[in-house]
């Protein structure tokens, strides 16, 4: 039965066409593995999955997050301290993707990549079932070899552009990302913000023009409005890292956690809807 359920799930590139299809906004979660701990994640992947998430964004921990804010960098702290690491990370993958309908992108810094071997890395991350791949810290000009391990693979490597990225990059980077174009709304570091920028809605309007391909856009979305003024301004998917992970992170037991878990991410598809 778990596996069936395995090999329905679809790509990030194909759960981006469905859903346009249907003339719906993908919700993308990012959580950070580890955080409690291994078996809340576990957990918390599958209430993610159930409450209608449409791709899931894991941050395997990393102990130099330098595009991390506080929430997300005292997450991976924690994470590291009770012991969480790249291996276990995969282990817990293996037993919880079966489960879930939606796909999974692996979150992580380029570093620990490179240490483990390209080839090997994207081996071990396509066996657990995994679709895509965010990188955020590896420039376009040395993403060849990713790539191309990647697609060998079959992994989606998402790339990302920012407020400050030329136009003429911008257009590189799009034709270069598998899944979709992340598009980061701010420049700085992850984190809540009060509003989202406007400049997103111009930037939206010039990542369009250069490409066809899906575009998701995150960095400080917190909040159901935030989401819902996102998905007018035209983008094909809404990331929701930071606030995530506080409610995870603030909760005084993981069962609390994960029942604000459920709740937060109900109002944020019901802002889709
Ligand atoms: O936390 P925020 O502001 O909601 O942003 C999304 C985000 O968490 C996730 O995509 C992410 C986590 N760490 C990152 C580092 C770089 C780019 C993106 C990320």
């Amino acid at each position: 039965m778990a596996a069936l359920n395995a090999t329905a799930t679809v790509g990030l590139s194909e759960t981006f066409t469905r859903l346009k299809e249907q003339g719906k906004v993908a919700l993308i979660p990012y959580i950070t593995a580890g955080d409690p701990d291994l078996a809340t994640t576990a957990e918390a992947l599958k209430v993610l999955d159930r409450c209608g998430s449409d791709i899931i964004e894991l941050g395997v921990p990393y102990s130099d997050p330098l595009a991390d804010g506080p929430v997300i960098q005292a997450a991976a702290s924690r994470a590291l301290s009770k012991g969480t690491n790249f291996a276990k990370v995969i282990s817990m993958l293996e037993d919880v993707v079966p489960q879930l309908s939606c796909p999974i992108a692996l979150f992580t810094y380029y570093n620990p990549i490179l240490r483990r071997g390209i080839e090997k890395f994207m081996a071990t991350v396509r066996d657990t079932g995994v679709h895509g791949l965010v990188v955020p810290d590896v420039p376009l000009e040395e993403t060849e070899t990713l790539r191309k391990e990647a697609a060998r693979h079959n992994i989606e490597l998402v790339l990302l552009t920012t407020p400050t990225t030329p136009k003429i990059r911008m257009k590189a980077i799009t034709e270069a990302s598998e899944g979709f174009v992340y598009l980061v709304s701010a420049v700085g570091v992850t984190g809540a913000r009060a509003s989202v920028s406007s400049k997103v809605q111009s930037l939206l309007i010039d990542i369009k023009e250069a490409t066809s391909k899906p575009v998701a856009v995150g960095f400080g979305i917190s909040k159901p409005e935030h989401v819902k003024q996102v998905a007018e301004w035209g983008a094909d998917g809404v990331i929701v890292g930071s606030a995530m992970v506080r409610i995870l992170g603030d909760a005084k037991s993981p069962e609390e956690g994960l029942k604000e878990l459920e709740v937060f991410t109900t109002s944020l598809k019901s802002a889709l809807s």
